[in-house]
């Protein structure tokens, strides 16, 4: 059965994401949205800005912020939506401003009511490229959008001016140099493919991993606080002891790991094994086998707050097969 994509629009409050709500739906006509839209707030506004979708099509989350106390009431409205004979085939989130959208991903990556329908596609974040560089440092949570997003859109490039918008992208790409950055205006980038691009999906992690300059051990770079660090080993990882490192490893450190990706090398394992987390929710999946003429190496990134690269480091050698 095929799954039906899932694109979650996050980006802080009045970055544009209902501007790239509208776009995405007059730039698809063939699509047939559904929409959920979470607005931090009693009325919800947003919903009504939306156009050219019919009401049934908009679901509206407005009890709370869907990344704490409303991940119940999304998955009733998704439970809903499958249940029901609403017909679509690409649902679009939009998230609070507000929202760390890393427990929504969570969601997607690990519950299995929610695997089975649904499959992330991207996570795209706006940023406002007026007022962006003067919230970044007292507003995390802005730090934590673009550091889990898949493709980021640099908005109000307008209004921002050239110089603004330049130091800006120098910033953003060094919280999160994975994701594809494009500038917009009214949230209509002219090269981006917003949709079906699958960004999130596993076998990407791949590009997301190979693209490091991983020629070290551990690399690192620390912006606002957030930081990545790659592991690399070519002697292949105990799978049972990995995993039990990774599960003290993420809930000891829930607060400050954001995200995790690697491709991992265990031991008579003859297939990669890609790994990715969002903070205490991990996914494995299959990915190529291993064949005589490839390097066999792990390569792990870690991305999170105040890092403590030796520990991690030295951990990741405890399960290493001696
Ligand atoms: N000048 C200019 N205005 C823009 C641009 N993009 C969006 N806007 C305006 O900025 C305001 C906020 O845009 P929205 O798309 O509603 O932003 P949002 O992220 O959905 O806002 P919240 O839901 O409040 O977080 C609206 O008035 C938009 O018309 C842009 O590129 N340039």
């Amino acid at each position: 059965m095929l799954k039906i994509p899932v694109t979650v629009i996050t980006g802080f409050l009045g970055s544009g994401k209902t501007s790239l709500l509208n776009h995405l739906i007059s730039s698809y006509p063939d699509k047939k949205f559904a929409i959920i839209e979470n607005e931090f707030g009693e009325v919800n506004i947003d919903s009504e800005l939306v156009a050219n979708v019919k009401n049934e099509d908009i679901f509206e989350l407005s009890n709370g912020c869907i990344c704490c106390s409303l991940n119940d009431e999304l998955y009733v409205v998704l439970q809903n939506l499958i249940k029901s004979d609403h017909q679509f085939n690409h649902l679009l989130i939009e998230t609070t401003g507000i929202a760390d959208p890393g427990s929504i991903l969570a969601s997607f990556i690990t519950d299995p009511f929610i695997k089975k329908e649904f499959e992330l596609d991207a996570v795209i974040c706006l940023v406002d490229a007026a007022n962006a560089s003067n919230i970044l440092d007292t507003e995390i949570v802005l730090t934590k959008q673009i550091a889990v997003a898949d493709q980021i859109l640099i908005n109000k490039t307008d209004v921002a001016g050239r110089e603004k918008t330049d130091a800006l992208k120098i910033e953003i790409a060094n919280i999160n140099k994975f994701a594809r950055i494009e500038e917009c205006v009214f949230a209509k980038p002219a090269n981006m493919n917003l949709l079906g691009s699958f960004s999130y999906d596993p076998a990407k992690v791949y590009q997301f991993v190979l693209g490091l300059e991983a020629n070290s051990t551990a690399n690192s770079q620390i912006t606002h606080g957030i930081e990545n660090m790659c592991y690399t080993s070519t002697t292949p990882m105990d799978q049972m002891k990995l995993g039990m490192w990774l599960d003290a490893f993420l809930k000891f450190n829930q607060e400050s790991i954001y995200r995790i990706k690697g491709i991992l090398y265990l031991e008579g394992v003859d297939k990669r094994i890609i790994l990715q987390s969002v903070h205490t929710q991990i996914q494995a999946t299959v990915g190529k086998t291993w064949t005589e003429d490839d390097i066999k190496e792990s390569k792990i990134v870690i991305i999170g707050k105040s890092l403590n690269r030796k520990v991690i480091n030295n951990n990741l050698d405890e399960l290493l097969v001696k």
